[in-house]
C-alpha cells in the first residue's frame, strides 16, 4: 500500500457512488540538491509541472533542467511521473523514466537537480460530480466524473480548454459537450482537423481569403473564425500545427480578430476556442516544436481524458449505450458477452469498444433474438462491392478504424487457416515476431485453434 493511499477518500470504492469530492493529497516538492537547494513548494491539485518555464508549478534555475521538464500526476491511490522528453532526463534511483508509477518519498533527478517528492500535509479537495454522463459523454467511473465536474464549471462560460487523452478516448466528443452545454449553443460549432491540412492552405482555412489572394482563390471565402462567430471552434490536432502558422493563431486568440488573406482589415469575431491533441504538447514545447506561449494561451483550462485501461468499470455502461443506440429496445446485453469485453483489452479505448460492438451486432454474436452463437464469426464477402465493406455511417476516425481491424482480422485469420493453426509458422509468414502475433489474435478474440481446424 503506498503512502497515498491514505488520502483516498474515505468510504468510496471503485464502484460509483454518490460522492461530490475526493480528497488527494497535496504534493510538497522538495529541491535536495543542485542551484535552487532548499527551495520548497506545495503544490494542491492534482498535476504538478517541473522546469524552467515560468508557469511551472516547482522553477528551476539550473540550466540543465529543460522548460518543461516533467510532470506529477496524482489519481487515487497513484502518483505517476512523466518526463516531457527533457534534455537531460527524469531518473529515479539511477534509472531513466518516461511514465512511471513512483510512491511518495521518491528522489527524482532532474538535470544536476535532485527533488524529493513528499505527502504534503494540506489535502486538497476535488470535486466528483454525481452525473454519469455529461452532453453525449457517458462514464460513471471516478476519473469520468472527476471531469464532469471540470466541465460543469467551465461549459458555461468562454474559457479555452485544452483537451488531452489517447486516441478514441472522446476528446471530440468532449468539445462537442462542452459546446452544446455552453451559452453558445445556438451558434456554430466548427471543428477542424489541424492534422489534415496541407500547410499551404492553412492560413485561409483558419482566416479565410480575398479573391485572387493566390491562384485558385476565385472568390473571397470566410475562414473557419469567422464560420464560429458565436459559438465554437474546435482545434483537433492542434500539435500539428505547423510552428509558422502557430504565431498567427496565437496573435488571432490574443486580440480576437482575424485578416483574411490577401485582405487588410480585420475582422472582430467573437469564438470559443477549444484545443485537442493526443501528443504531449509538453514535450512538443521543449523540442521546439510548438510554442509555449500558444501552449499556456490554450490550456488556461486542461482536462485530461483518462484511457478505457484507467477505468474498466465504464467498459459495460458504454457497452449497453452503444448496443442501445444499435438496437433500440433490444435490453441488457448478455452476461458471457459482458465476460468477453472485460478478458479483451481496447488500446484503441471508447472508439475501438465502439467498434466492437457494433461488428459484434452485425455479425449476430450479440442479438436481442436467442443466446450468442460463437466468438464473432469471419464473414467472407469476396464479392462485396467495397462501398459495402466500408462503415460509411461512421465518422471518418472511427471508420478508418473498424476498416483496419476488420482487414487485421481477416488477413490473421487466412494466415492461421494457412498454416492450420501453427502461430509459429503464421508469425513467419505475416513476418512478424510470434507474441505480436499472438497479442494482436488476443485482441482480435481470434483462437488460433479454431483457425486452424
Ligand atoms: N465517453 C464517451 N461516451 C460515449 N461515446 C464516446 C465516449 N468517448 C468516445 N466515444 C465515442 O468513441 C469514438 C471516438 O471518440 P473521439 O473521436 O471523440 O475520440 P478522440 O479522443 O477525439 O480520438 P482521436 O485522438 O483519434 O481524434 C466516437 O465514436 C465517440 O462518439
Amino acid at each position: 500500500m503506498s503512502d497515498f493511499d491514505d488520502f483516498e477518500q474515505g468510504s468510496t470504492t471503485r464502484v460509483p457512488a454518490p460522492v461530490t469530492g475526493l480528497r488527494l493529497p497535496s504534493v510538497d516538492l522538495v529541491v535536495v540538491e543542485g542551484k535552487d537547494r532548499g527551495k520548497r513548494v506545495t503544490v494542491q491539485a492534482s498535476l504538478s509541472r517541473i522546469g524552467t518555464a515560468g508557469n511551472c508549478d516547482l522553477v528551476l534555475t539550473d540550466p540543465t533542467v529543460s522548460r518543461m521538464h516533467c510532470e506529477l500526476r496524482v489519481r487515487a491511490g497513484t502518483m505517476t511521473v512523466k518526463d516531457h522528453g527533457s534534455t537531460n532526463g527524469t531518473y529515479v534511483g539511477g534509472a531513466r523514466i518516461r511514465d512511471a508509477d513512483v510512491p511518495a518519498g521518491t528522489v527524482l533527478r532532474v538535470g544536476a537537480t535532485s527533488i524529493r517528492v513528499d505527502v504534503g500535509d494540506a489535502p486538497s479537495f476535488v470535486e466528483v460530480s454525481p452525473r454519469t454522463s455529461f452532453g453525449e459523454l457517458v462514464g460513471a467511473s471516478l476519473p469520468m466524473r472527476q471531469l464532469y465536474a471540470v466541465l460543469e464549471r467551465v461549459a458555461p462560460m468562454d474559457t479555452t480548454l485544452l483537451v488531452t487523452g489517447e486516441t478514441g478516448t472522446g476528446k471530440d466528443v468532449v468539445a462537442r459537450s462542452v459546446h452544446a452545454m455552453s451559452r453558445r449553443n445556438a451558434g456554430s460549432y466548427v471543428p477542424i482537423d489541424c492534422g489534415a491540412i496541407p500547410e499551404a492552405l492553412f492560413e485561409s482555412e483558419l482566416f479565410g481569403h480575398m479573391r485572387g489572394a493566390f491562384s485558385g482563390a476565385t472568390s473571397d471565402r470566410r475562414g473557419v473564425f469567422e464560420e464560429a462567430d458565436g459559438g465554437t471552434l474546435f482545434l483537433d490536432e492542434i500539435g500539428e500545427m505547423p510552428l509558422a502558422l502557430q504565431a498567427k493563431l496565437l496573435r488571432a486568440i490574443e486580440t480576437r480578430t482575424v485578416r483574411r488573406v490577401g485582405g487588410n482589415t480585420a475582422k472582430r469575431v467573437d469564438v470559443r476556442i477549444v484545443a485537442a491533441t493526443n501528443r504531449d504538447l509538453a514535450r512538443r514545447v521543449n523540442e521546439g516544436t510548438f510554442r509555449e506561449d500558444l501552449y499556456y494561451r490554450l490550456a488556461v483550462v486542461e482536462v485530461s481524458l483518462p484511457s478505457l485501461r484507467e477505468r474498466p468499470e465504464d467498459v459495460p455502461l458504454l457497452a449497453q449505450h452503444f448496443y442501445d443506440k444499435l438496437s433500440p429496445g433490444a435490453g441488457p446485453l448478455p452476461q458471457d458477452f459482458l465476460r468477453l469485453l472485460a478478458s479483451r483489452s481496447f488500446p484503441g479505448n471508447v472508439r475501438e469498444l465502439r467498434n466492437f460492438i457494433e461488428r459484434s451486432v452485425s455479425l449476430g454474436f450479440v442479438s436481442p433474438h436467442g443466446p450468442p452463437s460463437a466468438p464473432p464469426p469471419s464473414v467472407e464477402r469476396p464479392h462485396a462491392e467495397l462501398d459495402d465493406l466500408v462503415p460509411l455511417h461512421l465518422p471518418l476516425k472511427d471508420a478508418r478504424q473498424a476498416w483496419t481491424e476488420r482487414f487485421e482480422e481477416v488477413y490473421l485469420r487466412a494466415m492461421l487457416k494457412k498454416t492450420g493453426g501453427n502461430v509459429t509458422r503464421a508469425a513467419e509468414l505475416a513476418g512478424v515476431s510470434r507474441r505480436f502475433l499472438q497479442r494482436l489474435a488476443a485482441r482480435l478474440g481470434i483462437r488460433a485453434s479454431d483457425e486452424g481446424a
